[in-house]
């Protein structure tokens, strides 16, 4: 029966991929078991993050019991043989044989909105963004079925989170959801995925956020990488939106080799920079030393705000690591705080870009979050949140994520200075992010998001 029930939750094979004419592939022997989870499953179990993940449960083969962990991850070493020597020796799959959709029935099943649910009466992001890392994750096992194995002998874990946009629409707590994605360009281990979410609106689903993720493919024991299936485009459309995946490969390869922990910033963001400073010189003194800030500034570590994660077991993914989408959704409720504090108003998230997941957090860690604000523009807010994790033995830190969120205030907010060259490279690297948005979306009060 729950076996039955994660198959009809997870797997909606009939229905078309939006706007690119996929369809499922029809020689998928899961073809059959289709749709509506509520008709399945018992209304105390019908919920979308449960039944994604434990069909990754039952993917990885994992234990649902913390003290069976050992155990689980000993099974596993045995699967070591099904890994491919070679990309080569891997049967290529298309676009639509990782296609899935995911119903999140918050209209329907009233019962599953708590979890959801802000005080404000919109949808917690963070929760969207959990729901979106197993999303990935369970996208890529599509992809890389190997049908003669029960499990697979692959683990899949977040590399990065490329972008996701929010489009204008509502998200109201009162109307179901759906996912769908699928794998839209691979590497040798690596594979991108690209996701959108819709919400009901009348009869139709309405599209309300796009997101492209990075998934890497490991070992057995997520010790060492392990070769994915090649893709092949089938259409014009899929072989565009494969171009586009190389072409993001090149991008973000720029993007880091440019960086400003690597090169110096560019002429026209040294002069921003300087003309910022001359900005902050008391004219009385004119001193070097002595600053003061324009009217509606603030300096830029005082929008600084810090919180603190004991790492359990209850948090951990399928490889017995911290789940990825609770570090996102921790990181992302610090930096919607820290965005209302600076804005003096609830914003809302218009963008998420760039979060690369450096290293994985062992269950018992203790996370290190810190946020900041690190430019603003008009009604815009880019906060930075940094991750870093230590053993309560070593006391050692490690940088494991930096999140980038890009929110909207209901009103115009203060300019944020930076006082030192460190913060000034931050404000750089903040405008960067801030301009890589794809188009800023305008406020609309129905659009409002809360942590
Ligand atoms: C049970 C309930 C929960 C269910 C949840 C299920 C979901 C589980 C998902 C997760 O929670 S995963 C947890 C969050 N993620 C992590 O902890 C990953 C931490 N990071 C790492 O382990 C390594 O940095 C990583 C494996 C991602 C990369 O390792 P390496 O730096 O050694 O990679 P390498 O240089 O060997 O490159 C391997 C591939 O990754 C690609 N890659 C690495 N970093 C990348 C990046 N930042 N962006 C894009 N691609 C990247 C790289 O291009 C290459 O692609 P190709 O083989 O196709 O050429």
């Amino acid at each position: 029966m729950r076996r039955l029930a994660l198959r009809l939750c997870t797997l909606n094979k009939e229905l078309l991929l939006p706007g690119r004419g996929l369809t499922q592939g029809s020689q998928n022997p899961e073809k059959q078991r289709v749709f509506h989870m509520h008709e399945a499953c018992s209304p105390i179990h019908v919920n979308h993050g449960v039944c994604v993940r434990d069909k990754l449960r039952e993917i990885v083969g994992v234990s649902t019991n913390w003290r069976d962990h050992m155990k689980a991850m000993e099974e596993r070493k045995l699967l070591q043989s099904f890994l491919a020597k070679s990309q080569e020796g891997l049967p290529p799959r298309r676009m639509k044989d990782s296609y899935i959709e995911v119903l999140l029935p918050l209209g329907s099943q009233p019962e599953l909105r708590e979890k959801y649910l802000t005080v404000q009466n919109t949808i917690r992001f963070g929760r969207i963004l959990e729901d979106l890392d197993s999303l990935g994750v369970l996208i890529c096992y599509m992809h890389t079925r190997v049908h003669a194995a029960k499990m697979s002998p692959l683990s899949i874990v977040t590399a990065l989170v490329d972008k996701i946009d929010m489009c204008k629409t509502s998200l109201s707590p009162e109307q179901d959801i759906k996912f769908s994605g699928h794998v839209s360009w691979v590497g040798k281990t690596s594979m991108e995925v690209k996701m959108q979410m819709f919400q009901l609106h009348g009869n139709e689903f309405c599209p309300v956020l796009d997101a492209t993720f990075v998934m890497v493919a490991r070992d057995s024991e997520n010790k060492g990488p392990a070769f994915v299936n090649p893709l092949i485009p089938e259409s014009p459309e899929e072989e565009e939106l494969f171009r586009q995946g190389e072409l993001n490969k090149g991008r973000r390869v720029t993007f880091s080799a440019t960086s400003l922990l690597k090169m110096a910033p560019s002429a026209e963001e040294r002069t921003t920079i300087h003309e910022m400073f001359l900005n902050t010189l008391d004219p009385k003194t004119v001193s070097f030393r002595s600053r003061i800030l324009p009217p509606n500034a603030v300096w830029m570590e005082n929008s600084k705000l810090k919180s603190l994660e004991v790492c359990h077991p209850q948090e951990r993914n399928i490889f017995n690591r911290i789940f990825g989408g609770f570090l996102m959704r921790k990181a992302y409720e610090l930096g919607w705080a820290t965005a209302c504090n600076f804005g003096g108003s609830r914003p809302f998230v218009v963008a998420v870009d760039d979060i690369m997941f450096q290293k994985p957090v062992e269950v018992g860690s203790l996370l290190f979050l810190s946020s900041q604000v690190c430019f603003t523009k008009d009604n815009y807010i880019q906060v930075r949140v940094h991750s870093e994790v230590a053993s309560l033995e070593s006391k050692e830190h490690m940088t494991t994520n930096v999140f980038h969120f890009t929110f909207m205030s209901e009103k115009e907010v203060p300019l944020v200075f930076p006082r030192t060259y460190g913060e000034s490279m931050l404000y750089l690297d903040g405008k960067r992010h801030f301009n890589s948005m794809s188009v800023p979306v305008k406020l609309r009060k129905d659009c409002s998001e809360a942590p």
